[in-house]
């Protein structure tokens, strides 16, 4: 779910604007296909909600104030995801998500939009993201493009760390990750393999080694999850002790499911290249379901 002033700003949005929500300057498009918020600070994707849908995003009801991020929507995690820190960096899951995005285009026709967003400020010596986010009718996909303009390889990780609004998320199931390998991060990164389909009953912090397609089930919906350039799955949920943002009701309503590259693949670009991280969310089709 979003929070009441946040819905009240989207409901009041015909066509596209921009609007200043919580000290942070967002995009906001309403139109006939669907619903679509970009905070300008992490080029965050808040809300997203296809016609005749709910929300598939959740957003805190309490966001931090700046120079703080909102935790909610998809933030993106760069140019380190966690605590991947280069040497002399601290900044949990890097500089971007707290950071001031430019949206460079807006393309819009009928069936959905394209916005592309870049930071306004530099955010490392080599390294240089873009962004670009489609919405349409039922889907909703985010490119993160990483470019190395130095002139020696650079190791990076990065998330794509979305937070899905669920009814319960102590009673969802994320199918697609059976017999992958993880490490858990509550017992020190020890690894494991997934025994059967995750059932998520509890708090937990996972990286799985996965590059397939998961489908998160929530009870009223089956999300398809599908990704390019990741070979990690983080599936993040903190339980009765969430960070001091969100009320531990609140964080009932959302799961992270993240494409991520973490320790596990971590990104070796060389100079002049390109990597492409992708997340595709849409709904899973009656075909797919038969296939399960
Ligand atoms: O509170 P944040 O800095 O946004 O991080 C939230 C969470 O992100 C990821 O999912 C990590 O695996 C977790 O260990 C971390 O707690």
């Amino acid at each position: 779910m979003i929070p009441e002033s946040l819905r009240a700003l989207v409901d009041a949005t015909t066509g596209q604007r921009n609007v200043e929500w919580q000290g942070r300057t967002l995009l906001i498009i309403n139109q006939p296909w669907g619903e679509l918020a970009v905070c300008h600070q992490g080029a965050q994707v808040l809300h997203y909600q296809p016609a005749g849908d709910s929300p598939w995003l959740w957003v805190t009801a309490t966001p931090a104030a700046l120079p703080g991020s909102i935790r909610g929507g998809i933030p993106l995690c760069w140019p380190w995801f966690a605590d991947e820190y280069p040497a002399g960096e601290t900044e949990l899951h890097g500089p971007a998500r707290k950071a001031g995005w430019r949206i460079d285009a807006v393309d819009e026709d009928e069936e959905g939009v394209e916005v592309h967003a870049s930071p306004e400020t530099t955010l490392h010596t080599a390294l240089t993201p873009r962004v670009v986010i489609f919405a349409g009718r039922r889907f909703l996909k985010v490119e993160l493009i990483t470019e190395n303009n130095g002139d020696a390889p650079i190791k990076m990780t990065a998330a794509l760390h979305t937070y899905f609004a669920v009814p319960d998320a102590f009673a969802c199931r994320v199918t697609g990750l059976a017999g992958a390998s993880y490490l858990d991060k509550r017992q020190d990164f020890s690894r494991f393999d997934q025994q059967g389909e995750l059932g998520v009953r509890g708090p937990l912090d996972r990286i799985y080694q996965s590059s397939k397609i998961q489908v998160l089930e929530d009870g009223q919906r089956r999300l398809r999850i599908a990704k390019q350039g990741s070979d990690s799955t983080v599936v993040w949920h903190p339980g009765d002790t969430p960070p001091a943002d969100t009320s531990v009701e609140d964080a009932r309503g959302f799961l992270c499911v993240e494409t991520a590259c973490t320790r596990l693949d971590p990104v070796w670009l060389p100079p002049g290249a390109q990597h492409l991280l992708v997340q595709h969310i849409s709904p899973l089709t009656d075909d797919e379901t038969s296939n399960n």
